[in-house]
């Protein structure tokens, strides 16, 4: 067979007819809970819920596998060994050897992974076929496949002997993996491994894609993610406030073909005013100032302190400069502080504090005062989440008054929301509970990116490897991007998720251009 390496198939079935639930990503308790309402509610049995799943992923095993091939199944005892008993019956039906390795004996099944093996052997009695299993393990070349059935979303305690040693002779082995639902040994909740986990080349989720294989290693280990779709009512689905982006270019960008509309409050919607600038920090905020004109506002000011007018590299001549102080200002200071929220009165629209803007303690205290005193849509970003430490109350005040998004990466996170070890499972919780307790929305920059609006009670997350932005300047062009967004849009996860994707779409347009290394340049 020709191995899992073909991922068209299932980078497809990800990205076509992809609907709101599709998108969501379950925890363990949030899928077990969702199990079962299912089972017990509508009267939908585990036993039929793991044919279905079985089936679904026997059927796109079929896609790469052919009669003949051999397949080995290494499981636990739990249900995620039952969908895998399920998956052996119906490949064996279709042509596969089928070797079953329970790692953990036969005794102590799950009651339907029980009728699953039990089925399996009863096929291979009434059908002549033969399938193996395994007291121990045994040299597996000559298998084209490794089904991992061992732990699913149950895994409760680190993984000990005899199981690790048998995960990693399964990682050892250059065959390709398939994991079920997770990979096992990764944490549904938090992406960690507990001890040692599978590494998959595609890893089929059912029913709902899980949390775990999106952080922290969940993405090395998971491989290529496929969702099986599972009948579990999208009523049963409403607990799930994580979400993965959606990729959708065409929605995106009309986004900001919308007009600036004259809703609700009194701002002008095409005007973004950019605060930033400090000695050997000037190209930052004219990154952001032209990141931000590039998507088509009406207006764009720089608002800068005078002192660096000379060195600034700014070459867009319709971007406004308003600088700050006089010709020895260098840094903002406080007497800034009304020169400055005049400007944004005049021409209201959306502020994006920070690129470049140092953090001399005359800045820290000109912007806790801008972001104290300005009204209207706002954006927090780099040095200007600094002044943010132990001010939660002011940003809570603040947020009442307008849309807040802060932008902070994993060292500003950590910094304003004092995390642990600051791993994506960190970041994820650090996130939500700053943006709860504060009312602002969190863009937390880091792979994958997490915005959490309190105000939406949404999460969202980057389904792509965001690493591709980790080079000087994107923070700036993603903060332009950002306001940009902000000023076509009243919801700041929808301006967020937009101006992510706005990102990922354009990088890959400049790379199909011939360009393997895009630069913030390329954004303006
Ligand atoms: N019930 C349902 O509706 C469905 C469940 N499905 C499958 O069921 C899985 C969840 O099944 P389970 O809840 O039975 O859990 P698992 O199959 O993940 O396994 C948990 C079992 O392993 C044991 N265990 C946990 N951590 C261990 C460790 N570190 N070392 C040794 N033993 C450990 C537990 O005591 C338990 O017996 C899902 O991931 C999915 O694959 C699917 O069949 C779809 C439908
Ligand atoms: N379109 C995008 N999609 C996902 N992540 C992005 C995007 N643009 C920027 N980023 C994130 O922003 C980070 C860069 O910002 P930052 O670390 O503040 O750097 P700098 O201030 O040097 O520009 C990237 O590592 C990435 O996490
Ligand atoms: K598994």
């Amino acid at each position: 067979m020709p191995g899992l390496t073909d991922h068209t198939r299932y980078t497809s079935m990800q990205n076509s007819g992809i609907n709101h639930y599709d998108l969501l990503l379950a925890t363990a308790a949030q899928s077990r809970e969702i199990d079962r309402l299912t089972i017990e509610e509508l009267g939908l049995p585990g036993e039929t819920l793991m044919e279905i799943a079985g089936s679904r992923a026997a059927d796109l095993l079929k896609e790469k596998l052919i009669p003949g091939d051999s397949v080995l199944f290494v499981c636990g005892k739990g249900n995620n060994a039952g969908d895998a008993f399920v998956i052996a019956r119906l490949l064996t039906d279709y042509g596969i050897h089928a070797a079953i390795y329970p790692v953990m004996g036969t005794d102590g099944f799950s009651d339907d992974a029980q009728k699953n093996y039990d089925r399996l052997l009863k096929l291979a009695g009434i059908s002549g076929k033969k399938i193996a299993v395994w007291q121990d393990w045994q040299d597996p070349s000559g298998f084209d496949l490794i089904v991992d059935g061992i732990f699913g979303t149950g895994i409760d305690k680190e993984v000990r002997q005899p199981v690790s040693d048998i995960i990693g002779k399964m990682n050892r082995s250059g065959i390709p993996v398939c994991a079920l639902d997770i990979p096992s040994g990764i944490h549904c909740d938090t992406g960690r491994t507990l001890g040692t986990a599978v590494r998959a080349e595609t890893t089929i989720q059912f029913g709902l894609n899980k949390l775990g294989c999106y952080l922290g290693d969940g993405p090395d280990c998971a491989g290529t993610r496929v969702l099986a779709s599972l009948p579990f009512p999208n009523r049963y689905k409403h607990s799930v406030s994580v979400r993965l982006a959606e990729m959708n270019r065409e929605a995106t960008e009309a986004l900001l073909h919308t007009p600036p509309s004259r809703r609700s409050h009194k701002y002008n919607n095409g005007v973004v005013h950019v605060i930033g600038g400090s000695p050997g920090l000037t190209g930052a905020p004219a990154y952001t100032a032209r990141a931000a004109w590039t998507l088509g506002l009406g207006a764009v000011s720089l608002i800068h302190p005078a002192g660096w007018q000379t060195a600034a590299t700014l070459e867009t001549p319709s971007i406004i400069r308003y600088p700050a102080g006089g010709d020895t200002d260098h840094h903002f200071t406080p007497d800034h502080i009304e020169q400055v929220l005049n400007t944004l009165r005049e021409k209201p629209g959306v502020a994006v504090i920070g690129p470049g803007i140092g953090r001399n303690e005359g800045t820290m205290a000109f912007c806790r005062e801008i972001i104290r005193r300005s009204e209207g849509p706002l954006v927090i970003d780099a040095d200007a989440l600094r002044c943010l430490a132990g001010a939660g109350a002011l940003l809570k005040e603040r947020s009442e008054k307008g849309p807040v998004v802060l932008t902070p990466h994993p060292g500003e996170l950590k910094a304003l929301t004092d995390t642990g070890s600051g791993d994506d499972s960190d970041r994820l919780r650090a996130a939500i509970s700053y943006s709860e307790s504060t009312g602002a929305t969190v863009l937390a920059k880091g792979n994958p990116v997490i915005v959490h609006s309190a105000e939406e009670k949404k999460t969202i997350l980057t389904p792509y490897d965001s690493t591709i932005f980790a080079r000087a300047g994107f923070g700036d062009i993603l903060a332009g991007n950002l306001a940009a967004f902000l000023s076509r849009t009243s919801q700041p996860s929808r301006g967020s998720e937009a101006a992510l994707v706005y990102g990922y779409h354009k990088w890959n347009e400049i790379v199909s251009r011939g360009k393997p290394f895009p630069e913030p340049s390329d954004f303006t």
